[in-house]
């Protein structure tokens, strides 16, 4: 396919495999985004997986009702506060997933080739003969031969509580199954999974609306995960959906890829969509498994030149119950790294597993060494070509600044942004040091109040490789005067200080405009 995407020019040295690693500033340069959940929502764990890393906290509105999410954002805050370690917020939709709810949540044993019926009476109570779903048109969409799975919500595809199932007939409403390998469904929500049957359910549903619309607009959510995204128009919908609810015009959708559909319009899905989260759950399980990595690069390459953010997930699915992952997983972690990602989706291992705060840091250790081997003189010169001449003026400064950063070996990139459009630019080119994206707050009104810009776009770059946020103080004006300028990059350049990441003697390559002239600079720190 592609190129290799490691340093194996430069052959390494098997005992200097041996050495540890000194510890960066930043636990890695790619993010993780960890789903919030009974495991890990109280200020405690919150705190710790914030420490080790989490700067994207995703909430899934599968399951739980907007009180509980409300109550473990609370705690979000205030360990936010206390870590002084940003966090962004993401709302993930329930969509066209169809459920199975387990009120008893007593264990459901299934036996290979007996049969079970899925019926849509959800008034039924789940058992080893019924499973009710919430989806009455599933007798219309299947037909004799089908596959389906159920698996406990945040199934990892792989234990011994979810069921594969064949079709048989369908009878009125229900369709009757046999049961292709036994069983034992555990938990309050199990998910179905139709392979590549079209589920006529909405991409965002009457109860997703209501949930953007109140749970979301109150919290000002950074980024929608669109579940289920099959087409560009869901996430036309989406965005139109937003762009009537206030502050949340400047939310972000990341549309989820998680079945065949997403897959084959995945282009025009990227066009529309601010970045990609893909699914390996649900996706994973429709394709044959000997190509699913065929999807991961070919996927994380589309991104990737398109400069827009993907994230991964369904890394670590052992660490839910032990403290270390696989061989193949951590082979796969590093491998996702190679390949482009920006970002990696925890799921189970936060919400539910036992060691959220292990999981986190284990795979931000993993992200960080695959880092240190990335190509990026290759990847460099691929998207250069890839974008080929002319190039716009923007692309061709942030192209140009993290080259010169590169040469001079700076530390860290400062980019001045406020749309955020530079920094993300700049991150496209896969520098090797961190960017700290200064956001400049900009002035603006609704017609009703004044207000400024400035948080989402921050908090925003917290899901992108390599981009550190900084928010400005709002006090220092738009406008790119040197005088203003100057004054932001010593602020800048201070906090850099004080935190760390940059040291005397280091050089640093920043990237700024004055007046209408884009300028990128290297500096030399004295002390
Ligand atoms: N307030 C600012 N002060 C100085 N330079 C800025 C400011 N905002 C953006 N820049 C610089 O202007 C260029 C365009 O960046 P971009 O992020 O597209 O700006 P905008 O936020 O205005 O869309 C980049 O070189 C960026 O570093
Ligand atoms: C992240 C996924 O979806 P969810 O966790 O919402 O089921 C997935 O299918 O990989
Ligand atoms: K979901
Ligand atoms: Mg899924």
């Amino acid at each position: 396919m592609h190129s290799n995407h490691l340093l194996l020019e430069e052959p390494i040295r098997m005992a200097s495999i041996l050495e540890p690693s000194k510890a960066g500033f930043f636990p890695a340069m790619t993010k993780i985004v960890g789903t919030l959940g009974p495991r890990s929502r109280s200020i405690d764990v919150i705190s710790g997986c914030l420490n080790a890393g989490m700067s994207v906290a995703r909430f899934d509105f599968s399951w739980g009702d907007s009180e509980y999410h409300q109550e473990t954002l609370e705690n979000l805050r205030t360990a936010v506060k206390s870590t002084k370690k940003l966090c962004a917020v993401m709302l993930d939709t329930v969509g066209a997933e169809m459920q199975v709810v387990n009120k008893s949540e007593k264990s459901i044993s299934l036996q290979q080739d007996d049969v079970v019926i899925l019926t849509p009476d959800e008034g039924q109570e789940a058992s080893s003969q019924i499973l009710p779903i919430n989806f009455a048109g599933l007798v219309k969409a299947v037909k004799k031969g089908d596959t389906i799975f159920v698996g406990q919500y945040l199934f990892t595809g792989s234990e011994t509580t979810s069921v594969w199932l064949e079709v048989d007939k369908v009878e009125g409403v229900d369709v009757v199954c046999m049961i292709k390998n036994s069983a034992t469904l555990a938990g309050a929500l199990f998910t179905l999974h139709a392979s590549q049957v079209y589920i006529d359910l909405p991409t965002l549903t009457d109860k997703d609306k209501e949930n953007i619309s109140t749970w979301g607009v109150r919290n000002k959510i950074d980024f929608l995960s669109l579940s289920y995204t099959r087409h560009a128009e869901d996430v036309r919908e989406a965005r139109e959906f937003l762009s009537k609810l206030g502050d949340l015009s400047q939310t972000q959708i990341f549309a989820k890829i998680e079945n065949v559909e997403g897959l084959t319009h995945f282009d025009e899905i990227l066009q529309e969509a601010d970045g990609i989260i893909l699914s390996r759950g649900n996706l994973g399980i429709d394709l044959p498994p000997e190509k699913v990595f065929l999807f991961q690069k070919a996927a994380l390459y589309k991104c990737n030149m398109a400069g827009k953010p993907a994230v991964l997930t369904r890394v670590v699915d052992s660490m839910t119950d032990n403290l270390r992952p696989t061989r193949a997983e951590a082979t796969d972690v590093a491998n996702a790294v190679l390949d482009g990602s920006d970002a990696i989706l925890l799921g189970a291992e936060t919400l539910r597993g036992l060691y959220p705060v292990e999981t986190i840091s284990i795979v931000g250790k993993i992200c960080s060494e695959a880092e240190k081997v990335f190509n990026q003189d290759l990847y460099f010169k691929k998207t250069v070509k890839y974008v080929g001449e002319p190039m716009t003026h923007l692309e061709s400064i942030a192209s140009s600044a993290v080259r010169a950063a590169i040469k001079v070996k700076a530390s860290v990139i400062i980019c001045f942004t406020s749309s955020g459009r530079a920094a993300r630019l700049i991150a496209k080119y896969r520098p090797t040091m961190p960017v700290i994206s200064v956001v400049i707050p900009r002035l603006k009104t609704n017609q009703l109040r004044w207000s400024f810009s400035g948080a989402f776009e921050a908090r925003q770059s917290l899901i992108v490789r390599g981009l550190f946020p900084m928010l400005a103080d709002p006090r220092h004006p738009a406008e790119s005067t040197s005088a203003t300028n100057e004054s932001v990059l010593k602020v800048a350049l201070d906090h850099g200080k004080t935190s760390g990441v940059i040291k005397s003697h280091d050089r640093v390559v920043v990237c700024q405009k004055f007046g209408d002239a884009s300028v990128v600079k290297i500096i030399e720190l004295e002390d």
